[in-house]
């Protein structure tokens, strides 16, 4: 009998698992699952090693988030690491939408699929959003704050806070969570929708009331709106495409900056400078320049609300995690070729 395939599972403590699904795919294809317990990076490339216990696995599975802890924020994808994979892994599969942390360019040079787990978290993401925009006219989050600790300061937000009602709301990015978020607050509170992305999507500026508004450059849209949401990948092209230029062409009345994307996205000192003159006056934040941690700064300013980038996190996400990572690994080792990678191995 072929000896069996090794599967690292990534787990996570927090996770959904069809537990029968997967143990009748491993016995289907003769798998062989080991749970990845590293406490470094540093440990990973170790065990990759020949002779070492991750030395022959021929998938990676990322399932959920990585545990809390001395496991939180390793990046078992990245470019210092793949030149240590083992000639026989041929598949990754990591939950969630962003793949920002893995060299793919690396991994599809080694001949490996990566696959990540589209739209498994638009509902969670967009909800988060729909939240934080909300935050970012009304301040409710440091409302809460005034119930806990200082009931009267909270009517200093008679004279700040505004509804979204009617509002314009510019979206980069409009994917499933940029589409999903634009709809949201279509429905919510009767905002228009402008946005920006790489090419124009005529087909979902129908899908409004009034239909939404594409511009070229977000330079250009930025005048126009009363909130701006990030919802695009995190690339060469979006580090901080918010900055101090972008905040300055802030229509009067002041712009408010909801980011559920990455937090390189934003240039933190000039979000800080542009909340100080005025040109930004209200911001929700789930993602940070510098994750696991907030700049102390942001959290000193009322204006800001802030999220430790638990958009995703809601038991539907770990449930299509769960299902399209087991998805994959099956077509995978059912036909060669997995469901949804983000590249492409001939
Ligand atoms: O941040 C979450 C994701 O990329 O899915």
């Amino acid at each position: 009998m072929a000896p069996k395939q090794d599967v690292l599972m990534i787990e996570s403590t927090v996770q959904a698992s069809d537990t029968a699904r997967w143990e009748a795919v491993a016995a289907k294809f003769n798998l062989n699952f080991i749970y990845y317990d590293c406490k470094s990076t540093d440990e990973f490339k170790e065990r990759l090693k020949p002779g070492g216990p991750y030395n022959r696995i021929v998938a990676i599975v990322r399932n959920g988030w990585l545990k809390a802890g001395p496991l939180a924020y390793q990046v078992p994808f990245a470019s210092d690491v793949v030149p240590h994979y083992p000639e026989t892994l041929k598949l990754i599969c990591c939950s969630g939408h962003g793949h920002d942390t893995a060299d793919i360019d690396a991994i599809t040079a080694r001949g490996i699929w990566y696959c990540n787990t589209p739209n498994a978290c638009t509902e969670a993401v967009a909800n988060t959003a729909l939240s934080l925009v909300l935050d970012s006219f009304r301040f409710l989050t440091y409302a809460q704050w005034c119930a806990r600790f200082d009931w009267f300061k909270s009517r200093d937000l008679g004279l700040e806070a505004v509804d979204p009602t009617h509002k314009v709301l510019g979206v980069v990015g409009l994917g499933d969570i940029g589409l999903a978020v634009a709809r949201k607050c279509e429905a919510a509170f009767g905002m228009t929708v402008h946005y920006h992305g790489p090419r124009r999507k005529p087909e979902a500026e129908q899908l409004f009331k009034q239909p939404a508004v594409y511009h070229s450059s977000v330079e250009d849209m930025i005048p126009h709106v009363d909130c701006i949401v990030l919802a695009a990948p995190y690339t060469p092209a979006t580090h901080h495409m918010l900055s101090t230029k972008q905040f300055s062409l802030a229509k009067k009345g002041g712009l408010r900056v909801v980011n559920i994307a990455r937090g390189q996205m934003i240039d933190e000192d000039a979000l800080l400078e542009a909340l100080e003159s005025g040109k930004v006056v209200g911001a929700g934040l789930d993602v940070h320049a510098n994750e696991p941690g907030v700049n102390p700064k942001l959290k000193d300013n009322w204006r800001v609300a802030l999220l430790p980038h638990i958009g995703v996190c809601s038991g539907s996400s770990w449930e299509n995690f769960d299902k399209i990572n087991l998805d994959n690994v099956e077509a995978f080792f059912g036909t060669g070729k997995p469901v949804t990678p983000v590249n492409n191995i001939i």
